[in-house]
């Protein structure tokens, strides 16, 4: 099992790349086997989670190359629409296969996916969408199965904003006869690029980012090259690291728009930022200050920058109030970063941060992906040493981030014990 082993107290100074998004790979990929021919999907993040989805793609029958930062993928002869539970267990984004599988070919059985253990994380508006599109869905020992002769478009509405949900219907649209209008759908920056990559594919879908999607059914889709967006959330962790050891740094190849959560809330903290065209400048400016947030669908401050934002809030001035209202069990955190001093309140969705001087080592767990980022931020602005274990779920999530916040001036070693 690795670890990390980090000595907290540099001050992070430099420029770090962002790399292409996470979020916006995995469903992009899935929406290759929609494709007849074959698709160039160009800046995928070498992740965990991106191997996973290669790996579901190849087990269904596509070949894929996989050089630097570059997939191609061929899903022309794809065959099998069954998908084992060992495989379907590695991530929680292995269920966007759902939604092309069922649109081209009419049929598809898969278990429950796995993924963070951050909350019940439930597929009903994945199902009640597919079933408003003509598919019959049944459960059974753990699988879904759904089929479908021919989908047909229709009105849905999602009773709350689901990414997923949101994504899967729009895959399952696009082959199907007529209109499908998805209301009240989610508007997040990765559903853009979802719509971007299925249009220069040949579908017809207008409205992503709104709230309302609109998909025009085609007969086929072809081949594409396209790039994906650049990682949010990699971005803003990495600006929070600036920001948490009093440091200096550029954090290149972003969308700033896309940051505006963070941007307007590191301001309100009392951190300096600077936008550019693609880039955005953290400057620590001594005392940080308490601020509250409220976790919301985009453009609503993101879910997966709670856990790095508390760990900023750990240390700033004054009582912060931070209400998680996407995911039940998104506080896993806490008890870890108590273990290093943090003055932490917590009652059902609600954490009552109250800042002190300085974080100190500890020996601690990453219980998901972004709790282990938070993890790694809070080490870095922490006395003495930290020992981080189960970094795996931060290598779903982060390339290699030891090496690039080292470049920056810190001081995290991998270990193998
Ligand atoms: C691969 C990917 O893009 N993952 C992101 C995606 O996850 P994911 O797509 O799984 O998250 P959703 O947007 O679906 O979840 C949002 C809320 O809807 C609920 N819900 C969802 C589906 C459903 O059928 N029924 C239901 O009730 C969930 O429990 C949650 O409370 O969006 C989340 C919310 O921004 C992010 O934290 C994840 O990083
Ligand atoms: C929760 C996350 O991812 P997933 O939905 O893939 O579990 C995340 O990226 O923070």
């Amino acid at each position: 099992m690795e670890k990390f082993v980090i000595v907290g107290g540099n001050r992070l100074k430099g420029t770090i790349k962002a790399n292409g998004s996470k979020n916006a790979s995995l469903p992009i990929l899935a929406a290759t086997l929609l494709s007849g021919g074959i698709c160039t999907i160009q800046q995928v993040p070498r992740l965990r989670d991106v191997f996973v989805m290669q790996e579901l793609l190849n087990y269904l029958g596509a070949k894929t190359v996989f050089e630097g930062n570059t997939m191609t993928v061929d899903c022309t002869y794809v065959q099998s629409q069954e998908i084992s539970e060992d495989l379907m267990r590695k991530m929680r984004a292995s269920n966007l296969v759902l939604g092309p599988l069922l649109g081209r070919f009419g049929n598809v059985k898969i278990s429950y996916p796995g993924g963070c253990n951050i909350g019940s994380r439930p597929m009903n508006l994945h199902f009640k969408g597919l079933a408003a599109l003509g598919a019959k869905i049944s459960e059974r020992f753990g699988y879904i199965t759904a089929s479908a002769n021919q989908l047909a478009g229709t009105v849905i509405h999602f009773d709350v904003p689901s990414v997923g949900a949101t994504e899967n219907l729009m895959m399952a649209g696009v082959l199907a006869q007529g209109t499908t209008v998805i209301r009240n759908a989610a508007k997040e920056p990765e559903i853009v690029d979802l719509q971007n990559f299925l249009n220069a594919m040949g579908a017809k879908i207008v409205g992503a980012g709104t709230d309302v999607i609109r998909i025009e059914g085609v007969k086929e889709l072809g081949s594409v090259t396209h790039t994906v967006i650049p990682d949010r959330i990699e971005a803003g962790t990495h600006m929070i690291a600036g920001a948490i050891t009093q440091g200096d740094v550029t954090v290149a190849n972003v969308i700033p728009e896309h940051l505006d959560p963070v941007i307007y809330k590191l301001r309100e903290v009392g951190v300096t930022v600077e936008v550019g065209e693609d880039w955005v400048r953290v400057q620590g400016n001594g005392q940080l200050k308490a601020a509250d947030i409220k976790t919301m669908p985009y453009p609503g401050f993101p879910t997966d920058m709670q856990p790095q934002m508390m760990a900023l809030l750990t240390v700033a001035d004054g009582t912060s109030v931070i209400t998680e209202t996407i995911f039940e069990n998104r506080f896993k955190h806490v008890s870890e970063f108590r273990r290093m001093g943090a003055d932490i309140y917590l009652e059902g969705h609600t954490a009552v941060v109250k800042g002190v001087k300085r974080l100190t080592g500890a020996c601690v767990e990453a219980s998901d992906l972004r709790a282990g980022a938070a993890l790694i931020l809070a080490a870095l602005a922490g006395e003495d040493g930290t020992v981080l274990s189960n970094i795996e779920h931060i290598d779903r999530g982060y390339e290699r981030i030891e090496k690039k916040y080292n470049a920056l001036g810190a001081r995290i070693i991998r270990v193998n014990s």
